[in-house]
């Protein structure tokens, strides 16, 4: 009782060596001992920080060495923002142009969009700034909670239409050719303006030295298109020598750009958009295909696509060694494994894998993984809760043997 009341460690070591057995118990006694515990000096390396200095750009050291053998592996975040997707980059330039519009007194009398989730939270935060009506075009069932949410709480007229984002689109372009309100979907180039500023950032993020490789997932085909236009304006301006290849991930589910791209570009067709946990790209008629295919063909660039077990393995094994990321960047990360794998991307190639959203908004899914609850999956890095008595000896048995199996430093 003496060393319990001084609490100085022993009392727990040989109450767990009376409960567990000493013999198996792998570390050494005197990591239970006070003096043990004087902190050492730390010298750079050990720094365990997620981001370059005040960046969103992630050095993914840990799942490029582990999983790929690659050594210059960046995961770029541009769901870390004010509503959680790369989407407020390009909305924050869209609005503040509709807000000059208004106070010119241009019949603007809201703006509007359709979205699968990260469009109209963005869009509903920026009107709801600036007092401008939002009025938003969900797909019904299709977004996930975190999404339907923002928009309702930042109070944009939110209609939930029983028909898929493609759907949605067309009903809102229709609208919008009707009546006044300002369409802020990728199609108007307002949006793309302020999303090229993701690239611009990413060349000064290293010191002005282009990647080799950037990857990012593509639903409605903006994005892809915006990366290509701010790399090229860089290069143009002389601030750069070279293009980087992009590759465009798609969830097979949802796949018309892929489809368009193994056909060597031929006529491209819609296709109809499958459920996808990568929701946010489920989209079977991109509004931004020419623009799109254009870059493409002018860096050299790739498409590839991704299953759901792919894209929910690869979601899982970016989120074990900490990243916590959105299905769509899983997708991104499978196409990253794909190219990897076939060589196309080499060991030492400065690769950059674009987040397109916040992993909060998703929780559902990686809940759904990691509870093996989804038809068809093995979801084999599943990590389930472990269920124990509220017993010191049953917690502890749970924990020699979860011990046991980790990696002995
Ligand atoms: N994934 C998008 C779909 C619409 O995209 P947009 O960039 O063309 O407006 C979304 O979040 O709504």
């Amino acid at each position: 009782m003496e060393a319990l009341k001084q609490f100085d460690g022993h009392y727990w070591k040989s109450l767990f060596d009376s409960r567990v057995g000493k013999t198996n118990w792998p570390y050494g006694s005197g990591v239970w001992s006070k003096k043990e515990w004087v902190l050492p000096e730390i010298d750079g390396d050990d720094i365990v920080s997620a981001f370059e200095g005040n960046s969103n750009l992630f050095w993914a050291e840990r799942f490029g060495k582990q999983f790929l053998g690659m050594s210059d592996l960046w995961v770029k975040h541009c769901g870390i923002s004010h509503t959680g997707s790369f989407k407020d980059l390009g909305m924050t330039v869209l609005v503040s142009q509709v807000n000059r519009l208004r106070k010119m007194k241009r019949p603007v009398v809201g703006v509007g969009c359709a979205s699968t989730g990260d469009t109209s939270a963005a869009l509903s935060a920026y009107c709801a700034s600036a007092g401008i009506p939002s009025i938003v075009f969900l797909p019904a069932d299709k977004i996930s909670m975190a999404q339907l949410v923002q928009p309702i709480a930042n109070g944009a007229f939110v209609l939930s239409i029983d028909t898929d984002f493609d759907g949605c689109m067309q009903l809102i372009r229709e609208v919008t050719a009707e009546l006044p309100i300002y369409l802020a979907n990728s199609l108007n180039s307002l949006r793309l303006e302020g999303q090229k500023t993701a690239a611009i950032e990413i060349l000064q993020q290293f010191d002005w030295e282009v990647p080799d490789w950037i990857i990012v997932p593509g639903g409605n085909l903006g994005n892809i298109y915006a990366f290509y236009k701010g790399f090229k304006m860089c290069h143009e301006l002389g601030l750069v020598d070279k293009m980087p290849r992009l590759v465009c991930a798609q969830a097979a589910n949802a796949n018309p750009l892929y489809v368009h791209y193994k056909s060597g570009w031929k006529d491209f067709q819609p296709v109809k958009a499958n459920t996808t946990f990568a929701s946010a790209i489920q989209i079977g008629d991109p509004v931004s295909i020419d623009r799109a295919v254009f870059a493409l063909q002018n860096c050299n660039g790739i498409v590839e696509e991704a299953t759901e077990e792919e894209l929910m393995d690869a979601m899982a094994q970016a989120d074990s060694t900490g990243m916590f990321i959105c299905p769509h960047t899983g997708v991104a990360l499978t196409a990253l494994i794909k190219l990897r794998n076939s060589g196309v991307i080499g060991p030492n190639d400065r690769t950059v894998v674009v987040s397109t959203a916040h992993g909060l908004k998703f929780t559902q899914s990686k809940v759904d993984y990691h509870s093996k609850n989804i038809p068809d999956m093995s979801c084999k890095f599943a990590n389930p809760p472990v269920q124990v008595k509220a017993d010191f000896g049953a917690v502890m048995d749970v924990l020699k043997g979860y011990l046991n199996k980790t990696p002995k430093v």
